[in-house]
């Protein structure tokens, strides 16, 4: 499956010698099947049966870098990591989907996964996350992969984010922070750079022990060590009260930001243009599908939430009439709160729209838990009365009976693909029927010298007749309030 092109010198060097060399965002779309328990699959083989019953590893988690150009283009900061996940609920399944969208995450954030680990657990242990004795073994994998960190599949709280990092001596940090990096690396608006910023300084607040200690190494402090770990209190107390003083003012910058932006959005409702807004799940083919129905040149990666600032397009139904399109923010799964509130202005944009295209990856194995989670975002932001269309996408990669049964579930759905253009007339025609009808009714006789007027009408509302008569062009349209206005002096009753 990988390394199917020579690697280049440099890829080499981050190159791992393995025997699973899966990478995991093949991993999201196959059945993966559990590592067998395999005596002497490991060196040593230290680990009891009872405990390797416990700590399970996840078969086929690693990956390797085959293309340095995409990771010279991300400019991304290359950490081998491992995975650990306590798996409390729900089937084998849903442990390994959930593992393995960690894994792509990681990915995504430019990190090398050499290895990833399930417990399983009745809950997250409250001092160390994974119970300590498995901390101990985690500490063993680590030093046998040569990982410089480890990635939780959770939000841990500061204290067992310290007290594993104590036990496996790299850095520990959780899924919110794999999301914040990434969010991070891909923001590329003021706004969308200033909000990330925000939500990273929230996150790091109650955290504040480890970032002192690597602000005290930079400054060529200590070399770690429980005893020279961290600042002292009044230096925590100094950073504490700079990072709520530079919240403050980055929140009234995003509040003035946030003005302008609606300023723009009202200038687009003047003008009664309806709106459409592609949102959906991560990964899902938002960006193509936005490419697709535009020609628009808009970033599209295989690689999860690529897309991080909102893009509006200008588009034309096939029968002529306008309406903006609008690229979002890719949803995940267990979007921290603090997150959501983060991006909430993006995802306005969403519950404002007159329609929402909810673009689902129909080659998922379970694409239901990704409609679920994307519409309990919706429901967030207040966006519930917002008519849906699903366009179950992917269709050329796709089960048919996975097809099949989404199709059965949702009424309002239709089956695409970005990629080879498959139902893309029929969701044009779709989208043109679904939206807003313009709500007056008019009849007027356009002097030739305004033709301007009637050209309006025909991208801006819907022309029923049009006939050019010696008075200039009798038309019989449907059209927004404001441009019903402009026609008032030309209508018959106004000659009277
Ligand atoms: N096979 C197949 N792959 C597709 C299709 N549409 C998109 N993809 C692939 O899916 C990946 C993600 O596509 P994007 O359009 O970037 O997805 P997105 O929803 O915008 O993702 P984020 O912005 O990261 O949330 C890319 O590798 C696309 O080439 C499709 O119809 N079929
Ligand atoms: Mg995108």
């Amino acid at each position: 499956m990988t390394s199917s092109s020579s690697p280049s010198q440099d890829t080499k060097r981050f190159a791992r010698t393995t025997t699973e060399g899966l990478r995991a965002d093949a991993l999201m779309e196959e059945d993966v099947a559990w590592s067998h328990e395999i005596d002497g699959e490991r060196d040593g083989d230290q680990f009891d049966r009872s405990e390797r019953a416990a700590l399970r590893r996840v078969a086929g988690l690693s990956t390797e870098l085959e293309d340095v150009t995409e990771v010279e283009y991300r400019q991304l900061r290359l950490e081998r990591v491992v995975l650990v996940g306590v798996w409390t609920s729900g089937t084998v399944q849903d442990a390994d989907n959930s593992l393995a969208e960690l894994a792509a995450l990681a990915e995504t954030a430019g990190a090398v996964v050499l290895d990833g680990v399930i417990q399983r657990r009745d809950k997250p242990d409250a001092a160390t996350y994974i119970g300590s004795g498995k901390a101990t073994e985690l500490r063993d994998i680590v030093l046998e992969t040569g990982a410089d960190t480890v990635v939780c599949d959770g939000e841990l709280s500061p204290g067992q984010l310290i007290h594993l990092e104590d036990v496996v001596k790299v850095k520990v940090i959780d899924r919110t922070a794999l999301i914040l990096d990434i969010f991070a690396q891909h923001a590329k608006s003021r706004e969308g750079k200033a909000q990330v910023a925000l939500a990273q300084m929230q996150y790091m607040l109650p955290r504040l022990r480890g970032w002192g200690q690597s602000l005290s190494r930079q400054m060529g402090g200590g070399s770690g060590g429980l005893a020279t770990r961290g600042p002292g209190e009044t230096k925590i107390e100094t950073d504490r009260r700079r990072i709520r003083e530079k919240m403050a003012k980055m929140r009234r910058e995003i509040a003035e930001m946030k003005t302008g932006r609606e300023i723009k959005r009202q200038e687009r409702r003047r003008h009664k243009v309806p709106s459409v807004a592609i949102a959906g799940y991560t990964n899902a083919g938002k960006s193509s599908l936005l490419n697709r129905l535009t020609g628009a040149g808009v970033l599209v990666e295989n690689a999860l939430f690529a897309t991080l600032d909102p893009t509006v397009r200008r588009a034309e139904t096939p029968s002529g009439r306008l309406y903006t399109l609008a690229d979002t923010v890719g949803f995940v799964r267990h979007l921290p709160h603090h997150l959501v509130e983060a991006f909430r202005s993006t995802m306005e944009e969403v519950g404002d729209s007159d329609l929402i295209l909810h673009v689902v990856d129909g080659s998922h194995p379970v694409p239901e838990e990704q409609l679920a989670a994307v519409r309990e975002v919706i429901r967030d932001v207040g966006a519930t009365d917002v008519p849906e269309i699903v366009v179950i996408n992917k269709a050329d990669a796709a089960d048919p009976l996975v097809l099949q049964r989404l199709q059965r579930n949702e009424k309002r759905s239709i089956v695409v693909s970005a990629r080879s253009g498959q139902g893309i007339d029929e969701l044009l025609a779709l989208i043109d029927a679904e939206l807003p009808r313009p709500s007056v009714e008019i009849e007027a006789v356009v002097p030739y010298t305004h033709g301007r007027l009637v050209a309006r009408a025909h991208s801006e509302g819907e022309v029923i007749s049009e006939e050019h008569t010696p008075e200039g062009t009798l038309l019989k349209a449907r059209v927004h309030e404001e441009l019903a206005a402009e026609l008032a002096p030309y209508t018959p009753a106004a000659a009277l």
